[in-house]
């Protein structure tokens, strides 16, 4: 898969170069390149907004510079990418968003900075690629960038290869599935006792049926806490299914 981002602040994207996706990137399964958007202005101070049509608050990025960023990267690969627009006013970033966009061989980001970007660049490209407008929650941020490192670590998790264990994004809150629509339920490791607290005995049985379903029933249970919006979407005969797999 290759990636684009397209920004003011090329070193907000540095945490790709680490951990996960650095490692992805450093076997080649991901290419991904930044591209500091103010290499396409043109005058001395590198303006790349302006005050907006109609009046208000703050500023609005310029049309021009985004234009001839897209058509430089669009230039530069092969067929045609999916353009995702980090916007507070987007559809929201799902896990099965991420598996979606997973699948796809080429995203180029564009980040936004102010109060967003002109509307016309969303139009023009919209009119020849899969444009995707993505919230990753319903809150403002100063800048996309940080919805683009979430978004990117969400997809790159899931390309084969990326995880260890191909079953651990499997049983991920929200991965399609039997935990479409339940939250992971918690999780234990050495030492058996720690502090005085100890480990679910179901856990220590060896009993993997058993096992299952108590993870079935933590999930539930954390679901229900914490997301009942989703609980009577949550299916446990999917979950059950689940279990016979095991
Ligand atoms: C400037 O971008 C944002 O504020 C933003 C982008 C994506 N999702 C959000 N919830 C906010």
């Amino acid at each position: 898969m290759r990636l684009d981002v397209i920004t003011i602040f090329p070193e907000y994207l540095e945490p790709l170069n680490v951990s996960l996706v650095g490692k992805a990137r450093a076997r080649g399964q991901l290419d991904v390149r930044l591209h500091d958007l103010r290499e396409w202005t043109h005058d001395k101070h590198h303006t790349v907004d302006d005050t907006p049509y109609g009046g208000g608050p703050g500023m609005v990025m310029k049309p021009d510079p985004w234009g001839e960023a897209l058509d430089t990267v669009l230039a530069s690969g092969e067929g045609e990418p999916v353009l995702v627009v980090p916007t507070p006013s987007g559809v929201p970033f799902t896990q099965q968003l991420a598996v979606e966009l997973s699948a796809k061989p080429w995203l180029v980001f564009t980040p936004a900075r102010y109060e967003g970007i002109d509307r016309r660049v969303i139009e023009e490209y919209g009119d020849r690629l899969d444009v995707r407008e993505v919230s990753i929650g319903d809150y403002v941020l100063a800048g996309g960038e940080a919805p683009v490192l979430v978004m990117v670590e969400a997809i790159a998790r899931l390309l084969p290869g990326v995880l260890g264990n191909a079953a651990s994004h499997q049983d991920d809150s929200f991965a399609p599935g039997a935990m479409a629509d339940l939250l992971e339920g918690p999780v234990y490791t050495k030492p058996p006792e720690w502090r005085g607290r100890t480990i679910p005995d179901v856990l220590l049985s060896g009993h993997h049926g058993k096992i299952a379903r108590w993870r079935r029933d933590e999930a539930f249970r954390r679901t229900d806490r914490n997301r009942p919006d989703l609980i009577e979407r949550a299916d446990p005969a999917a979950f059950d299914k689940k279990d016979r797999d095991i």
